[in-house]
């Protein structure tokens, strides 16, 4: 987290929003079941138009309603209201210290772990309310799985840390068992091939962009229904990063996803919805291509051009 003041944009050389238009992500690849017609409108008739159901008939995995936290006194989030659905990545953006990565620790009560930190309102998983004092938080958090900016992989070898979460949740009855999950977990985090032959190295002496696909493993490796990731390039090069990329690209039709990113370029390839925070408001929440070629609100406008921060 840093302060609200310090300046952003520092990956705006490129201009907005013809670049960034040109690469938004598309909803209606094999790996996102077709959408509606009327989903795939033109965004220029949308300017206009007041707010709609983005994804009408279906029920979003997660619903946030009227979320406002507290840090002590200071408010940082001021009543969001926002849906994460199946089979798409939503990208959170906005300037520094706007509440982006608060928003994200909502979402697996993240914010249980800090001093102070107090959550008001109502947020859903599947329509159960994960806010409740009888949810079961080591459980909700492999259902709702993160990974964080800097690949933190335990001090353990590749294998074990993929299989640490199987263990302690007991899903594997027994070595073969537990062995298929790590295959399959580092398969699906694109990171089998390089490490096959090394799983008892450890993990902290992968590369980063590695390390960070090992820490993918590890979330993938409880079967999670949701995965948070909190600028999870923003430590790495760009090879690195364009691996994660593709591979957020891969892991979209098995999980809900929502990402934290500062890199707007990165927002409009993985995303296909987006949400702009402003001073812990959303200011708007739309479908990816809406929000970088046609925002309703003038900030998003101003922020996705570069012109404050
Ligand atoms: N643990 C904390 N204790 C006190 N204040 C906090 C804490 N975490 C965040 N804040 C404050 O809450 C506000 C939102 O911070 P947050 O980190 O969620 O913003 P952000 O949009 O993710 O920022 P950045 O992009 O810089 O990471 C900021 O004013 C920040 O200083």
């Amino acid at each position: 987290m840093t302060d609200e003041k310090q300046p952003i944009l520092t990956n705006s050389a490129v201009p907005f929003p013809s670049t960034v238009v040109a690469r938004v992500a598309s909803e209606n690849d094999p790996l996102a079941p077709g959408l509606p017609p009327e989903e795939q409108q033109s965004a220029s008739t949308n300017r206009a138009a007041p707010a709609v159901d983005l994804d009408p008939g279906t029920s979003p995995k997660m619903r946030a309603e009227d979320v406002k936290v507290y840090y002590g006194e200071k408010q940082a989030l001021k009543g969001v209201s926002i849906e994460v659905h199946d089979d798409k990545v939503t990208a959170f953006i906005g300037p520094s210290g706007c509440g982006k990565s608060t928003f994200l620790r909502c979402l697996n009560r993240m914010n249980d772990t800090i001093a102070g930190a107090r959550v008001t309102g109502t947020i859903t998983l599947d329509g159960e309310d994960i806010t409740s004092p009888d949810m079961d938080v080591v459980q909700l958090r492999a259902r709702v799985g993160m990974v964080f900016q800097k690949p933190n992989p335990f001090p353990k070898s590749i294998f074990e840390n993929v299989a640490y979460g199987p263990r302690i949740h007991g899903l594997a009855s027994g070595k073969d068992e537990m062995d298929a999950i790590v295959e399959k977990s580092l398969r699906r985090a694109g990171l089998w091939d390089e490490v096959k032959d090394r799983l008892g190295e450890s993990g902290t002496a992968l590369s980063g962009g590695q390390q960070q696909r090992l820490c993918i493993a590890r979330a993938i490796a409880v079967d999670p229904e949701v995965i948070l990731m909190d600028e999870p390039c923003s430590a790495l090069d760009p090879i690195a990063t364009a691996k994660i990329e593709e591979l957020i690209h891969e892991l979209r039709g098995r999980y809900a996803i929502a990402i934290v990113t500062h890199n707007m370029q990165q927002a409009a390839r993985v995303s296909q919805r987006t949400a702009f925070f402003h001073l812990g408001e959303l200011i708007e929440y739309g479908k990816t291509s809406d929000i970088f070629t046609n925002p309703r609100e003038q900030r998003t406008q101003d922020y996705i051009t570069g012109r404050y921060g």
